[in-house]
Formats: structure tokens, sequence, C-alpha cells
């Protein structure tokens, strides 16, 4: 167990160098047991660039803590219990940030927005020179129950990723190694993709 918390106390520390945490979004999760499900889960509402003891808390297959705590979970701990139940995943990761934002915005209304001709889509396991990386983009559901119901629809692999309009992406792997490596990846492309956007726009205009 104390290995997991330190695990994604690591990557929650990467992930804030990177400034992916603003205003206390973000929530990160661990997975600990399977049978029955528990897992690590990062507090509600807290800076996540900011490192205490009272960082995570150990959550059962409901999202209810699994020890005594005062801590309470994450709001979008229901989240992390869908790629749990539906797949084999070890880590999940979620961040707000401005490009995965601005791209769940221009793309939702095609429901997706796909990658191909990219070195980085190795990272997601595809090696065929036209392999393409389709990330789903769902509505921001504000009520949290709803939300995790349709992420879940797009839970199938082990690992995958799905956005969710202007609010943020979900990411999941096997382990938190996986986890980080999609992220990064899926961050890199829209980042790519929208300096390349604005760019075509300037030298066409
Ligand atoms: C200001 S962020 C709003 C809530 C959210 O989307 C998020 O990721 C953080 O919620 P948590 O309960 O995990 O702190
Ligand atoms: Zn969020």
């Amino acid at each position: 167990m104390e290995q997991r918390w330190r695990e994604l106390a690591e990557v929650k520390r990467e992930l804030a160098g990177r400034d992916w945490f603003p205003a206390t979004s973000g929530n990160l999760a661990i997975k600990t047991g399977s049978e029955p499900l528990t897992f690590y889960v990062t507090a509600s509402g807290k800076d996540k660039r900011k490192e205490s003891s009272e960082d995570f808390l150990l959550v059962d297959g409901s999202g209810q803590p699994a020890e005594e705590t005062t801590l309470k979970p994450s709001a979008e701990t229901l989240l992390h219990i869908e790629v749990y139940t539906r797949t084999n995943a070890g880590c999940s990761l979620h961040v707000h940030t401005v490009d995965n934002n601005v791209i769940s915005e221009l793309y939702a209304h095609e429901g997706s927005i796909t990658f191909t001709g990219q070195e980085i889509i190795k990272a997601f396991g595809l090696w065929e020179e036209d392999a393409s990386f389709t990330i789903p983009i769902i509505p921001n559901h504000a009520d949290i129950p709803q939300l995790a119901r349709v992420f879940g629809q797009h839970v199938h692999e082990d690992a995958g990723a799905v956005l969710i309009r202007n609010h943020g992406i979900t990411v999941w792997g096997r382990d938190a190694f996986e986890a980080k490596k999609y992220l990064e990846a899926c961050e890199f492309l829209f980042s790519y993709h929208l300096k390349l956007k604005q760019f075509s726009a300037i030298t066409i205009n």
C-alpha cells in the first residue's frame, strides 16, 4: 500500500511541475486491491500542487473511505470507479488544462478527435505507419453519477482517454507509468494541434 501511495505522490509531483492542477482542479487515483476493489484517491478540493500526508485517502468500490479519516474523496471518484470496474487498469489521472479544454470545445460537435501521422502515437502502443488514436468527447454533466455513466460507456480497454467538454481529460493505464505516458502524449497532441491551427490561420490570412 505504501508503495502505491509513493507512486501516486510521485505522479502528482510531476503533474504539478507541469502546472496541470490550476485552481484545485484535477484528481488522481491508484488501485491497491481488486477483490474487493480499493484505491487511493486525492482528497477533494485541495490544491494538488501542495504536498502533505493528507493528499490521498483509501476508498472502497463504492467510493466510500475504507479507513477512518476526516478527508473527503474527490468529487469525481465515481469516474475512477468506472475505470477500475470495467478494466484491469491500475491508475487513472484527471487534469484540467487550457489545451485539453480548447480541444474539447473545438471538436465537441464531432463527439471525438482523431490523431494520425504523429510519431508520439506510439506512446499508445500503436506502431503501424497509418495508426490513428481517437479520444471521445463527452458532455460535462453537472450530475456526477450521470457524468460517470456516460464516461463509463467509453471505457473498454486497460488504457485509454476521454475528454470531458470544457472540463478536462481522464486517462488511465495498467499502472502509473502507463497512465502518465498516455496523459503526456494526449497533451502533446493537443498542444501541437492547436499551435498548428493557429500558425496555419496566420500564414493563410
Ligand atoms: C475547481 S475544479 C472543480 C472540480 C473538478 O472538476 C476537479 O477536478 C477537482 O475536484 P476534486 O473534488 O477532485 O478536488
Ligand atoms: Zn475535474
